[in-house]
């Protein structure tokens, strides 16, 4: 298995470039199983996620070509029949394959998608995805680990939903779904994040007829057919957010290319409250980190608040800070994984619950860690770039689900890191 190994202690200076978004990238990738024909997405961050959807829709029987035309395009033919089905060993790998649910059953009237089953973070529970479909009018049995679905009278039917609680895939399944359902749907109580949104601009792109997408109801008029897609992704706010960290850091002036200011308010909020300076600069933000940070309470939510996708950057930061900062986890149950290695790193944090206390430390010193999900390895290679010394990062198949060539990207800001072959 590949490390990373970063020598810390420089300060980040120069510029980076922002890729596409995975988590927009991966839904807007589902969708093109909602119409038959060649389909193309733009600006596709070449990740392992993104090559995990790649094998679900070959293993279902469509062609997808990387590079298509123009690099970071990705090519989707569907055929005019699918295998609809999603099976346990690709899902496993990757969670936000139950984006198939709701465009399978739409189009091809059935789906056999294996549970994604719990990760690191938390239980993960696709409870509110299976009710929406339902009240589209999907018929769903439980077996053997597997969600089959289908719709017993040939097309979904428009309805109002009601979300228990905001989930951004399960959004985005049962929008999909709507998109090809006989009639109104309204969804209420929706995830508002931008990738949501993203999602339904390239629906709409295909013909779809939907409005209030990054809001919380969206109203979806069904249509009986979907042209494909040709739909350019928009930039990672979370990889963005990652570098504006690391440029906040002490002694950081980072511009960060293809950040987009008004996906990153509560992140920049927050930066500005520890003293770092952003400044909106022709096509991205300027971040540059002062002293040491001064201490801020920070607390998850779903979008517009601060990501939970961020919580663990945002952490290392404040490891550094002088004084305690009180840090909230509200989304998942189990997202301080990062905290035992950063402590192993000299971090001074103090977990209880959802909440966890970081006590700044004047520095943080290298050390051999572990990393156990994605935005935790994240956490641990801005940690490695503050810290004195070496720090050794195992497991970086978590970073490489979720950030391209991340090591290529913060070399030339001065990082002196690299990445060991197994
Ligand atoms: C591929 C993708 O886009 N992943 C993102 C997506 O994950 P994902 O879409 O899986 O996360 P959700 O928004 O669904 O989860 C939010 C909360 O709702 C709960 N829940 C969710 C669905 C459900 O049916 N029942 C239920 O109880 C979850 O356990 C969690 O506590 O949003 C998360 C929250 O911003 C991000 O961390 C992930 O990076
Ligand atoms: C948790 C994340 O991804 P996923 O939902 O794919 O696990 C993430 O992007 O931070």
């Amino acid at each position: 298995m590949d490390k990373i190994v970063v020598e810390g202690g420089v300060p980040l200076r120069g510029s980076v470039d922002v890729s596409g978004a995975k988590n927009a990238a991966l839904p807007i990738v589902a969708a093109a199983l909602l119409a038959e024909g060649d389909h193309v997405v733009r600006n596709v961050p070449d990740l392992a996620d993104v090559r995990t959807l790649g094998r679900l829709l070959a293993h279902m029987g469509c062609q997808v070509e990387r590079n298509a035309g123009e690099r970071r395009a990705l090519g989707i033919r569907v055929p005019s029949a699918v295998t609809p089905e999603a099976p346990y060993e690709l899902v496993k790998t990757m969670r936000a394959s139950v984006v198939v649910l709701g465009p399978l059953v739409a189009r091809w009237g059935q789906a056999r998608v294996s549970l994604p089953g719990g990760c690191a973070i938390g239980a993960r529970p696709i409870d509110q995805h299976l009710k929406g479909l339902t009240a589209l009018g999907a018929e769903i049995r439980l077996e053997h680990g597997y969600v089959h679905a289908f719709t017993p009278r040939g097309r979904l039917e428009g309805t109002v939903f009601t979300f228990d609680g905001q989930t951004v895939t399960g959004t985005e399944n049962v929008m999909m779904a709507a998109a090809l359902a006989e009639g109104e749907t309204v969804l209420r109580n929706c995830a508002r994040e931008p990738e949501v949104k993203d999602l339904a601009d390239a629906l709409v792109g295909m013909g779809a007829l939907i409005e209030g997408a990054g809001t919380d109801e969206i109203w979806i008029e069904g249509v009986e057919s979907l042209r494909p897609i040709d739909h350019t992704v928009i930039a990672d706010r979370i990889e963005a957010g990652t570098f504006l960290v690391a440029g906040a850091l002490p002694g950081g002036d980072v511009v960060v290319k293809g950040a987009v200011p008004a996906h990153q308010e509560a992140l920049v909020e927050k930066l500005r409250a520890v003293g770092a300076e952003v400044k909106e600069v022709p096509g991205g933000l300027r971040v540059v980190g002062d002293g040491r940070p001064r201490p801020v309470d920070v607390r998850t939510q779903p979008h517009p608040g601060f990501p939970t996708d961020m919580q663990a950057q945002m952490m290392v930061l404040l490891c550094l800070a002088d004084g305690t900062s009180r840090i909230t986890e509200t989304v998942f149950e189990n997202r301080f994984m990062h905290v035992q290695e950063l402590q192993r790193l000299g971090a001074d944090i103090a977990v209880d619950g959802k909440v966890a206390l970081v006590k700044g430390v004047p520095r943080l010193e290298g050390a051999p860690v572990m990393a156990s999900d994605l935005r935790a390895s994240a956490a641990l290679v801005l940690a490695g770039l503050a810290a004195q010394g070496s720090t050794e990062i195992q497991r970086v198949y978590h970073l490489d689900r979720g950030y391209e060539r991340i090591e290529e990207k913060l070399a030339p800001l001065g990082a002196r890191i690299r990445r060991v072959k197994a």
